[in-house]
């Protein structure tokens, strides 16, 4: 559904130049629903606006449901479905109205539009509300609406830039939910970028993660978190015995069968009280290691005020790609 090689875009403002998108390999099968994430500026936007063929690339090749986007942007738009980032609908018009005349503008006849009108507030859950003007919806319903408006012609393939900036949690589940129910009712190919890491892990079956400008990791977010970020436990002890506790836990990977622990300090430096310290260390089965780790600690006298095993998170994963968290900024 969209194939994407070496492609490019920069920005040039006078004598600066920014490039946006620095080569992007992209392959995207029919039926895939596909996460893009990466901290603001990584070039989410530009990419997908070359992919909707709003924004003409600088070089490269993006072929977008078997159309290329520069030699035929007209072809792609009539195949695909965009929801940007801004409300997309006029406010003073009523919302049956509003798909209405998008369902006009692609072609459809009077009473097939009407139809099509119908199928959609249905399908994302907004029946009743077809009388109501835009301005008097809510968040969540405003934003189903832009979907709905991006799938009046029934594209085969939808691209949604941050379809869930902004909502409260609940708003953002219940799209999510929605967007599930189109691929699976529909079939449709779905491409979606968020700021969200937690969303992305739960929804999206593939995860390409995106950092100035390029794509540093794709796969599912199961074999994304275990390949590049793994389970560890962190314990917090006095600040005196950390030397002592780093030794014991560096020392669990050299059990036979189990992988070299990395020992590292607990970012953020989350510990309770100023002569406490966090150490972590990263091990194959955080559940597993959690025991015998607290075993040789107090065998070693080091006092533990608390332990946990925890799970790796896509946040880990760009962490161990990057150095930086994604959540810096994420959740502006
Ligand atoms: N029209 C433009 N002119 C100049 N620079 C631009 C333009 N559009 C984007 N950029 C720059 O290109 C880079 C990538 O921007 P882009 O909007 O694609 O990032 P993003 O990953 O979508 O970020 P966000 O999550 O904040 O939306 C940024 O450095 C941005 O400032």
């Amino acid at each position: 559904m969209i194939h994407t090689q070496a492609l490019t875009r920069t920005f040039t403002s006078g004598k600066q130049s920014v490039e946006a998108v620095a080569g992007i390999d992209l392959d995207i099968g029919r039926g895939e629903l596909v996460a893009v994430l990466g901290p603001n500026g990584a070039g989410k936007s530009t990419t997908l606006r070359m992919l909707t063929s709003l924004l003409p690339p600088t070089s490269g090749v993006a072929r977008v449901a078997g159309i290329d986007v520069t030699a035929d942007p007209a072809g792609v738009r009539a195949r695909i479905g965009y929801v940007g980032q801004k409300d997309g609908a006029g406010h003073n018009y009523r919302v049956a109205d509003e798909l209405l005349m998008q369902g006009r503008f692609y072609g459809l006849d009077r009473a097939a539009a009407r139809q099509r009108v119908d199928e959609l507030l249905n399908t994302l859950d907004l029946p009743g509300l077809g009388m109501r003007k835009v301005s008097t919806l809510s968040g969540g319903q405003k934003r189903r609406l832009d979907i709905a408006l991006g799938l009046v012609h029934s594209p085969g393939l939808l691209f949604l830039d941050e379809p869930t900036t902004g909502m409260d949690p609940q708003a953002r589940a219940n799209l999510w939910e929605h967007i599930g129910a189109l691929r699976e009712r529909l079939g449709m190919t779905i491409v979606v970028t968020t700021h969200y890491l937690e969303e992305a892990d739960a929804m999206a079956e593939r995860v390409v993660i995106v950092d100035h400008g390029k794509i540093i990791a794709d796969d599912t977010p199961a074999r994304l978190k275990r390949n590049l970020a793994g389970d560890h436990i962190d314990v917090t002890v006095p600040r005196a015995q950390e030397v002592v506790a780093r030794e014991v836990l560096a020392q669990l990977g050299t059990e036979p069968g189990t992988v070299p622990a990395v020992v590292d300090p607990v970012p953020g430096g989350a510990v309770p009280r100023a002569e406490l310290v966090g150490v972590r260390v990263r091990v194959p089965s955080g559940p597993a290691a959690l025991p015998p780790a607290l075993a040789r600690l107090a065998a070693a006298g080091v006092e533990v005020s608390a332990a946990s095993a925890q799970q790796p998170t896509l946040d880990d994963v760009f962490l161990n790609l990057t150095g930086r968290s994604l959540r810096e900024g994420a959740e502006a």
